[in-house]
């Protein structure tokens, strides 16, 4: 496949084939899936593993220890940590010990639980307009979903009717920044970027400055994410923030780590690197349509108590949305959604 060929087909899955920022992917001819459609879809793997996984082990048994065990198994499984997992099984066990439990119980107290850890992080990413531009340094390893989430950011912030700035900060792979580029002719979003290999604190610095210059309201800046070498990595990513300083001395205003679901936990290292490397304000959990661990979100969040902004089940623009603890809670334990999300407009 030619390079222009392969960057038609990413633009394609990201905003739907007709290449237009606001993108269609039809359950039924005529009609957008809703957010709760998208959301089940792509929690699907998960919530299916754990939803089979209750319904064998409740379904016409006894409730004993030996079942609040496999429970556990299943939880931890799913990658929701093994803190959890107790949790929730312990509160299966005093809710109906030695008597029976159906698996729609045991789910419902499941969806009760992952909802009461993720709910204090589930906080909206908030741009203070005050700040012209808000900065957001957007860090995580190569390949968790950094570029493709930055396009999804971008066209979300330009429909709102704002001036959106891209900085190419991945100065050490030309393919990067190509790939930004790339994304911002399609947005009509300005997009600044340095030769190969050039500083990317200075980038930092110089796209500053043009942001201000054009009156832009948010600058996306991109990070290199070579993880082999950690101490270059955490002097450069340190330089790019004392550089950033002094373009602008409260900058960034948000350090968003984007963190790929479907490397389970090793997720939950990277948290723990990029948030003593860069002082991560919030997540973005990519690819969760990937994998049958979406539960690593319970064990992220109790783990660091970090806010998480977004979440993305795809790859289409659409696909990236702001994360709500119920909906997801309801999503990965196979419950129904609730009514007023289950929105049908055409
Ligand atoms: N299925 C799925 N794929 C996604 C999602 N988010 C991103 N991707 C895909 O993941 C791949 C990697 O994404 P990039 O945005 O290039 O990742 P990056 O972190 O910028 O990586 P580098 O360009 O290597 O630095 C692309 O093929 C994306 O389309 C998601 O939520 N679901």
């Amino acid at each position: 496949m030619s390079e222009a060929d392969e960057k038609k087909g990413l633009f394609a899955r990201l905003f739907g084939r007709g290449g237009a920022a606001t993108p269609e992917a039809p359950a039924e001819p005529g009609r957008k899936r809703s957010w709760w459609e998208r959301l089940t879809g792509g929690l699907s793997r998960s919530s299916q593993a754990i939803v089979q996984g209750i319904s064998d082990l409740f379904t016409k048994r006894k409730l004993d220890a030996l079942t609040l065990e496999e429970l556990e198994d299943v939880l931890v499984r799913a990658d929701l940590g093994l803190a959890a997992a107790q949790r929730i099984s312990a509160t299966v066990g005093k809710a109906r010990y030695e008597k029976t439990i159906g698996p729609d119980e045991v789910r419902a107290i499941l969806a009760e639980e992952v909802e009461r850890v993720l709910a204090p992080v589930a906080r909206p990413f908030e741009l203070d307009e005050s700040k012209k531009p808000f900065i957001v340094l957007v860090v995580g390893v190569n390949g968790s979903g950094k570029t493709t989430t930055i396009a999804k950011l971008a066209a979300k912030w330009t429909a709102e009717g704002r001036k959106v700035m891209l900085a190419a900060g991945d100065t050490f792979r030309a393919a990067a920044v190509e790939q930004l580029r790339f994304w911002g002719e399609r947005l009509n979003v300005s997009v600044c970027y340095a030769p190969e290999g050039a500083d990317a604190a200075g980038l930092a610095f110089d796209a500053i400055k043009s942001a201000r210059e054009r009156g832009s309201d948010i600058l996306l800046m991109d990070t290199a994410g070579r993880l082999q070498n950690r101490t270059e990595l955490m002097a450069e990513l340190a330089k790019i923030v004392r550089v950033m300083k002094k373009a602008e001395p409260e900058a960034p205003h948000a350090v968003l780590l984007v963190l790929d679901a479907t490397v389970g936990q090793n997720a939950v290292a990277q948290v723990d690197v990029f948030g003593k490397i860069a002082g991560v304000t919030g997540l973005v959990m990519t690819k969760l349509d990937g994998t049958a661990r979406g539960g690593i979100l319970v064990a992220i969040a109790e783990a660091y108590g970090l806010p998480i902004h977004f979440i993305g089940v795809g790859e289409g623009a659409e696909d990236l949305e702001p994360f709500t603890a119920r909906d997801f809670a309801r999503a990965i334990a196979g419950l129904e959604g609730d009514e007023e999300k289950t929105d049908t407009t055409p």
